[in-house]
């Protein structure tokens, strides 16, 4: 890809601030070369692949060989902000988010102060415009303080100005039957959806990796599967009851797949979601005692990998969301036992979908942009995001290079975390290019219209941070 010069926007621009941008030549997801047009913050034109003039003072990115999509959603994200600063921030994990083609994601509740009043999210969505690369979309706790003994202010959350509708205690389980019953009963009412973190705390208290065959040759406590499927079989029977929405994060076994399927055919209103990394990982790598493998839920057996990857080609499974979780190092390089759980995403998401599920002929790009944009957006009731490329439609957008290959390097990465399980690893296809309501916040897989102010933060940073290999 190239573009030709001229200014470039900084700044957080608003809707309609940025210059208009002509795409030439993408390949959208019928497979036909495509000009777009992007002024006023939305698709303002389409035609035919070279057919559209380029306006006074337009931005041309050439995109032949690229492929379009509307721009990533993630509903899994944890941003670490407020509180563990020295994890991850709004604005670093935004930066990781653009490089890895999001335009929107979901901030997990799980900080310090935990996320869950009014005023915590209503933090977490400033910080996130005032960065300004990414809409973030900050997530609401079900139960104070991730307790799991009171409910938290659901409405107030869902009508202060971060307008809150995914609600989910992640990285504890809502175990009380009782407070999820009235969980799901409460988001009803603002059109919210109770993300459950499926996991019997009883079943895996200090469980460290996958019950079976690895975890006894290792001497490490397991993590049994029906600790995760009994909480879902329960809960879509909740959900049945209440007659509510129901979203099930991190799906990791083959028999949640099978409860999924089941619950749906019954006609439940369930969605679920599954990692990157349980969709290219298994427990074997765990034989290591690396702690980049240490995640929660852990990594499984092949036979898990493999049906789930068979319930995203199918729908079972509606989502595929990072759970993007950046820890500081000396929270992750240190014996088995005491590192803490959780692996980066964003920056690699894409390509891990790529290797998983295109690669092996279970996906097509329409299938990516729907299990990576429009059901996530759905789930979130973010109506701006998951749009088709029309004309009239919003215009966020990615460009990926499907023939690049490059070995993933988590030093180059933008996030803070270095938790990356892939690196070294050789993984297909390439963000070049991310645009965020018309405005490109990464070109040539580099960002770029980062507010002035920051300057010196990038470049403590080392930012802007292109990806690894060429395209
Ligand atoms: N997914 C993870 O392994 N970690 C998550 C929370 C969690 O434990 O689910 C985190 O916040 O680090």
């Amino acid at each position: 890809m190239s573009t030709t010069d001229t200014p470039a926007p900084t700044g957080a621009a608003g809707e309609g601030a940025a210059p208009p941008v002509l795409v030439r030549r993408a390949r959208l997801l019928g497979g036909e070369e495509t000009d777009l047009l992007l002024a006023g913050g939305r698709v303002a034109r389409t035609g035919p692949g070279g057919s559209l003039e380029a306006p006074d003072g337009a931005r041309v990115v050439e995109a032949a060989g690229l492929v379009a999509l509307p721009g990533l959603v993630d509903l899994h994200t944890h941003l670490r902000e407020p509180g563990r600063e020295d994890a991850e921030t709004v604005r670093t994990g935004s930066r990781a988010a653009a490089l890895g083609g999001f335009t929107a994601v979901h901030a997990m509740a799980n900080t310090d102060p935990v996320a869950d009043t009014a005023g915590v999210v209503e933090q977490v969505w400033r910080l996130g415009r005032e960065v300004g690369l990414v809409d973030v979309r900050p997530v609401g706790a079900v139960t104070v303080g991730l307790a799991g003994e009171r409910l938290a202010e659901l409405g107030a959350m869902a009508t202060s100005a971060a307008r809150v509708r995914v609600f989910s205690d992640d990285g504890r389980c809502v175990h009380d039957p009782v407070l999820m019953r009235r969980a799901l009963e409460y988001v009803r009412s603002v059109d919210g959806v109770v993300a459950q973190h499926a996991q019997d705390p009883r079943l895996t208290e200090g469980a460290q990796m996958h019950e079976g065959v690895v975890s006894s040759v290792l001497g490490l406590r397991g993590w049994p599967a029906v600790a995760e499927e009994a909480v879902i079989a329960r809960d879509v029977l909740l959900a049945d009851h209440v007659g509510s929405r129901l979203h099930v994060c991190h799906v990791s076994t083959a028999g949640s797949v099978e409860i999924l399927r089941w619950a749906k055919a019954r006609g439940v209103d369930v969605t679920a979601e599954v990692t990157p990394h349980h969709l290219l990982l298994t427990d074997e790598l765990v034989r290591g005692y690396d702690p980049v493998y240490k995640v929660n839920p852990p990594l499984r057996t092949r036979a898990d990998v493999e049906a789930l990857r068979e319930a995203v080609a199918d729908g079972t499974v509606d989502v595929v969301a990072t759970d993007h979780a950046p820890h500081p190092v000396e929270d992750k390089d240190c014996e088995w036992a005491a590192a803490a759980m959780g692996m980066t995403g964003l920056e690699t998401a894409l390509s891990v979908v790529q290797e998983a599920l295109v690669e092996t002929g279970l996906l097509g790009w329409a299938d990516v942009a729907r299990v990576l944009s429009s059901a996530p957006a759905r789930i979130g009731r973010l109506e701006d995001h998951g749009r088709p490329l029309a004309e009239g439609e919003p215009a966020h957008l990615v460009l990926v290079d499907p023939a690049a290959r490059r070995p993933v390097a988590p030093e180059q990465h933008a996030t803070q975390g270095r938790n990356s399980p892939y690196r070294g690893m050789e993984l297909p296809g390439r963000v070049v290019a991310t645009v965020l309501r018309g405005r490109p916040v990464v070109l040539d897989g580099a960002l770029v219209g980062e507010q002035p102010d920051d300057a010196h933060l990038g470049a403590s940073r080392g930012a802007p941070h292109g990806a690894a290999g060429a395209s």
